[in-house]
């Protein structure tokens, strides 16, 4: 009894009271309250040289999700030797975005944008001020311009049906009907932007006859626009960049890139002149021209407003389209259709949708139009849903403070990198009923979120990011997107491969990279849908 006393005494004067320190200590972390000025809370276990890189994982948004869980929506990170402020909230990512949008409109610079991408002279990339201001004016009014977009239709039609056609044959030539839909959608995607870009002309690279060459150096292109060269965190460190190949790599992708684009633009540059010369040029009216033709008319129209656009500043401008409009639109599909294949009553749902409006001509030919979606709102939902569980870009374009300013009372100093997590947005709980569940049915009919490429009115939906750097390839993206989607759904029932166990579901496990997409290749069984 006398043991048993002490010991009782033991555990409430001494166990107990550090137990409750211990608990307190892990629930309430090292923040101190907040005073007027302080720099947002920095996690600890910083490394020298490398800072918290370490802490970001092979999935970056998942890693910052849980950080700012313990530290709040707004923190500071040292990502090597750049102080980065990562905003996790909806109501910070609107002061960044909206309230003091100016101070938060630059880029970092990216020593491998300014090697890739004509120093940097493209859209994406080009920090806040005079050059990027023009440039976005071009892209806004004359590239990406409802007017444009629209012009693109036929475009847009011949590659959905060249996508049926080959889903079609992947599915016939295979048993199962399996198809490798991650393959058909972004060679979807590539050829909308290109034949937006360049037109009708096959330009590829010598040798290249089924595309598979240039479409890795696209592949490339995105993959060392992510990578951070060793010399850029430790500048006496940049031979490491040479041992490693990094170099090698960035030169020969970009002499590959550069050579394309020289031919195109000096295709164009002759058309033109053949054209002046008064020689009969086909598709060269206004409504069929591309990306580059209104580049060079641009030029000729701009000259007393000052705006001067040399070939590289052009290449860098068309490189940017690729760069930004081809993974992103691609991924939207490949998660939408994973989604759908993995909720059979939703997919049910849209297919219905789609047919009812199409009408009910199944033979090969037929091809759901852009006519037909007009009113398609179920269409819309599914899209939106995808953009909030799925942003291609889950931390957007990093951005990069203008001048010293705030966020939720903390001082960011400028010359700060800042870093949204739209991901994290798109599920907070706080904000969003079942966040991690896929129902497109939250959209209802009037929610002005159906529209989704209207960028930056609700800053709980950030896929396309806010605000002056805000996606301007929105509108272009949507009926891209919506054009395959319902095509693919129209002329086929989809399903998972068949599983050796339990039900079977396509795996949604992520990969990192210029966006966030499936880690493993989507591949699907495609049944032809004969008609009601
Ligand atoms: C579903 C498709 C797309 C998504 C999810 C998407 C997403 C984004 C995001 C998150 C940003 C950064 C926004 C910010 O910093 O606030 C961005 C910027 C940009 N996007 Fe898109 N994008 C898509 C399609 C496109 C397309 C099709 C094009 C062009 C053909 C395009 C061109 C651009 C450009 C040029 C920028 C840079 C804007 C600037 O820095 O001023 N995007 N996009």
């Amino acid at each position: 009894m006398a043991v048993s006393l002490a010991a009782l005494l033991t555990v409430s004067l001494v166990v107990v009271p550090l137990l409750t320190l211990l608990l307190l200590a892990t629930k309430r972390p090292s923040n101190p309250p907040k005073r007027a000025g302080d720099l947002p809370p920095s996690p600890p276990g910083a490394l020298p040289l490398i800072g918290h890189i370490h802490q970001l994982g092979r999935l970056p948004h998942r890693a910052l999700r849980s950080l700012a869980a313990s530290h709040g929506p707004v923190i500071l990170l040292r990502l090597g030797s750049a102080p980065t402020v990562v905003v996790s909230s909806a109501a910070a990512a609107e002061e960044a975005m909206k309230t003091r949008d100016a101070a938060f409109a630059s880029r970092p610079r990216s020593a491998m944008a300014d090697r890739l991408v004509y120093g940097s002279r493209d859209i994406t990339f080009a920090p806040y001020g005079e050059y990027w201001r023009q440039a976005r004016r071009v892209c806004t009014v004359h590239l990406l311009s409802h007017r444009r977009t629209a012009s693109f239709r036929r475009v847009r039609e011949r590659e959905a049906a060249a996508l049926v056609a080959r889903v079609r044959h992947h599915a016939a030539a295979d048993r199962g009907g399996a198809v490798n839909m991650s393959d058909a959608l972004f060679c979807y995607s590539k050829a909308v932007v290109t034949r937006a870009a360049f037109g009708d002309g096959e330009y590829g690279l010598d040798g290249d006859e089924g595309g598979d060459k240039l479409r890795r150096v696209f592949a490339d292109l995105q993959e060392l626009l992510m990578a951070t060269p060793v010399r850029e965190v430790a500048p006496w460190l940049g031979w490491v960049d040479t041992l490693t190949g990094l170099d090698a790599r960035a030169k020969h992708t970009f002499d590959a890139l550069d050579g394309v684009l020289e031919r195109v633009i000096a295709d164009h540059r002759a058309r033109r002149r053949r054209h002046q010369d008064g020689q009969r040029v086909l598709e060269d009216d206004d409504d069929h021209r591309d990306f580059v033709d209104v580049l060079l008319d641009v030029n000729e129209m701009d000259k007393d407003t000052g705006l001067r656009l040399d070939t590289d500043n052009m290449k860098a401008i068309i490189m940017d389209m690729f760069a930004a409009g081809t993974d992103t639109s691609y991924t939207v599909l490949e998660w939408a259709l994973a989604e759908l294949v993995n909720h059979p009553d939703k997919m049910r749902k849209l297919q219905s949708e789609i047919r009812a409006a199409a009408g009910n001509a199944t033979t090969t030919g037929h091809l759901v139009t852009e006519d037909h979606l007009a009113d398609a709102q179920y269409l819309k939902a599914v899209i939106s849903e995808t953009l909030r569980l799925h942003a291609p870009a889950p931390l957007l374009a990093p951005r990069e403070t203008t001048e010293d300013t705030e966020l939720l009372g903390y001082r960011v100093p400028a010359g700060t990198r800042v870093l949204v997590n739209a991901w994290a947005i798109g599920r907070d709980p706080e904000l969003w009923d079942g966040a991690e569940e896929f129902v497109p049915e939250r959209f209802a009919a009037g929610d002005p979120l159906l529209e989704y490429s209207k960028v930056g009115q609700d800053l709980r939906f950030l896929a396309f990011g806010a605000g002056r750097r805000g996606c301007p390839g929105a509108g272009f993206a949507a009926p891209s997107v919506e054009l395959a989607l319902a095509n693919v759904l129209y002329h086929f029932d989809w399903a998972a491969l068949p599983a050796t166990l339990g039900t079977p579901v396509v795996d949604m496990t992520e990969a990192y990279g210029l966006t966030v997409r499936l880690k493993k290749p989507l591949l699907v069984v495609a049944k032809p849908w004969s008609g009601r």
